[in-house]
């Protein structure tokens, strides 16, 4: 008892803080807030360690990746079955998507396409629930081993899961909320993107996407890393930003996305946006489009190039406004003398978001401001188109280091030959893609067993199942129709335990 009690104070302590925050694996990060404040916040009890665990695990995996030059690359498991399937198989991460929870599976039993609408605590209930599955797998397993039990697998179990939170679902407070449900439920890493809660779009597509400033993002990766530090877990953050298919922001203050902020050059222009739509005849599609297509749209740099005699002016106002938000910037440029017209003001959506150039270039910008935040950078593309990935991995790791890591959603729409496709994944790993998922495969692969065994008892009844379902799956060793998978061995063992031969 004693020494529990030493062990939680000497684990609470800021000295001990301090010594974690200080090892390599830690020190990278930079935190704004003292370890006598963490400190002082410390939970009485740890509750961290299956996270930590879980999350040195993982660390190992893309270390080992990183120096290989290969991936981690995996899919969404929906379901407990899925997560152990693909222990057997060998995968090294399992992905817990928000897109297959909210297609499938969600507290509210409300389901549909992902626009990440469902409650908070979605993701970290089936965290949860995978991860709960897989001790008891490891369990059986021992048990298994320690009867000597043929049965008994060199598989481990314990797959580190990485999990979907999405945009933090909300202020300071509720990432905070969320990064604990994660911690306990297990994850050994989640990741965390730029979209404002309650616009995200489904499917990767859609352009058009609302981004929180940059700084926003930090502070959200930051409300996340500080309740890990409070509770002394491991689980690492994966950044993500949605900028290359972003067309909106929330606020222009953040100095670093101006070159994405566009403004109308168009001084003709009697009427807003927002008025020209409220007084069209058209509808408020139509008359968007008119008016974007009237506004000749730009950057204030753009506008004030144009508007520049010579170069000289030009580079003089990029050095004098270097670090200046656009509303900065445009004074800088009249105090140059500098005569053009830009107003990201008129542009504003309806919803009184500023219009955002998203590309490759905004998701560079976003995910180097992250990177002593996160230990793992990703930008969410609409399309894979190679070159973009390729000066995203090479601008980023001049920026950050080398051994920066970076994840990427392969989300299956790679084209070319059979071989080409093959290769892929292996291609990304050699830029440093040390994580690559597809978040939807384990669903789509779900599906087609299902359907296949379905439809062989519907059409041969129980001669169909032994044929199409048990004896492929008994070839192919699929452990879930083993006895032990049940875990009726460890059941009964467990009820022998306790029932007494005599009073
Ligand atoms: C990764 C993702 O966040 C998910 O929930 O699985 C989705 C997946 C998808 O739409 O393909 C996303 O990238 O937004
Ligand atoms: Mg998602």
């Amino acid at each position: 008892m004693q020494a529990q009690q030493a062990f939680v104070e000497e684990w609470s302590s800021p000295q001990a803080i301090q010594a974690w925050w200080d090892t390599p694996e830690q020190s990278f990060f930079h935190r704004p807030y003292s370890a006598e404040l963490v400190a002082s916040l410390r939970d009485p009890l740890p509750s961290h360690l299956a996270s930590s665990v879980q999350g040195r695990k993982l660390r190992k995996v893309f270390e080992k990746h990183h120096q290989n030059k290969t991936a981690s690359v995996t899919i969404g498991a929906l379901d407990v079955i899925t997560s152990h399937i693909m222990a057997d198989l060998g995968y090294d991460t399992v992905y817990v998507s928000g897109a297959v929870c909210s297609l499938t599976d969600n507290p509210t039993d409300e389901f549909n396409s992902d626009m990440a609408d469902y409650t908070y605590d979605t993701v970290p209930k089936k965290v949860n629930q995978l991860y709960r599955s897989q001790v008891q797998h490891a369990r059986l397993n021992t048990f298994l081993k320690y009867k000597g039990d043929p049965r008994a697998t060199y598989v481990d179990y314990m797959v580190p899961l990485i999990a979907d939170a999405d945009t933090g679902h909300g202020n300071a407070t509720a990432n905070m909320k969320l990064a604990k449900l994660f911690v306990e439920a297990g994850a050994a890493a989640i990741h965390l993107d730029d979209q404002v809660p309650g616009t995200k779009k489904t499917g990767a597509k859609t352009a058009g996407r609302v981004l929180v400033p940059v700084s926003e993002l930090v502070s959200r990766l930051l409300a996340l890393k500080f309740q890990f530090d409070v509770m002394g877990s491991e689980c690492l953050i994966i950044q993500r930003t949605d900028a290359e298919t972003a067309g909106y922001l929330t606020s222009t203050i953040d100095a670093r996305d101006r070159p994405f902020i566009l403004g109308s050059t168009n001084s003709t222009l009697s009427d807003s946006l927002v008025a020209s739509i409220a007084s069209a005849t058209s509808t408020p599609g139509d008359a968007e489009d008119e008016w974007v297509a009237a506004a000749s749209l730009s950057t204030l740099d753009e506008a004030v190039r144009a508007a520049c005699p010579d170069d000289a002016l030009f580079a003089t106002f990029t050095t004098k406004s270097a670090e200046q938000t656009v509303a900065q910037a445009a004074r800088t440029a009249r105090e140059l003398g500098i005569a053009f017209f830009w107003d990201c003001e008129a542009a504003r959506s309806r919803e009184g978001w500023y219009r955002y150039r998203g590309n490759i270039d905004a998701a560079i910008m976003r995910s180097v401001a992250c990177a002593r935040y996160a230990d793992v950078l990703w930008t969410r593309t609409p399309a894979t188109v190679v070159e973009d990935l390729e000066k995203y991995a090479k601008e980023v790791k001049r920026q950050c280091g080398e051994d920066k890591w970076l994840g990427y959603n392969l989300a299956a729409d790679v084209k070319g030959t059979d071989e080409e496709i093959k290769g892929f994944t292996s291609k990304l790993a050699g830029m440093g893609y040390v994580w690559q998922f597809l978040p939807l495969a384990g669903m789509s692969a779900l599906a087609v067993g299902v359907e296949r065994g379905a439809r062989a008892v519907r059409d041969d009844g129980i001669l169909g199942l032994v044929k199409d379902v048990n004896k492929p799956g008994k070839a192919a060793a699929v452990s879930v129709l083993e006895k032990a998978w049940q875990g009726g061995d460890l059941s009964d063992a467990m009820v022998a335990a306790v029932t007494l031969k005599k009073e």
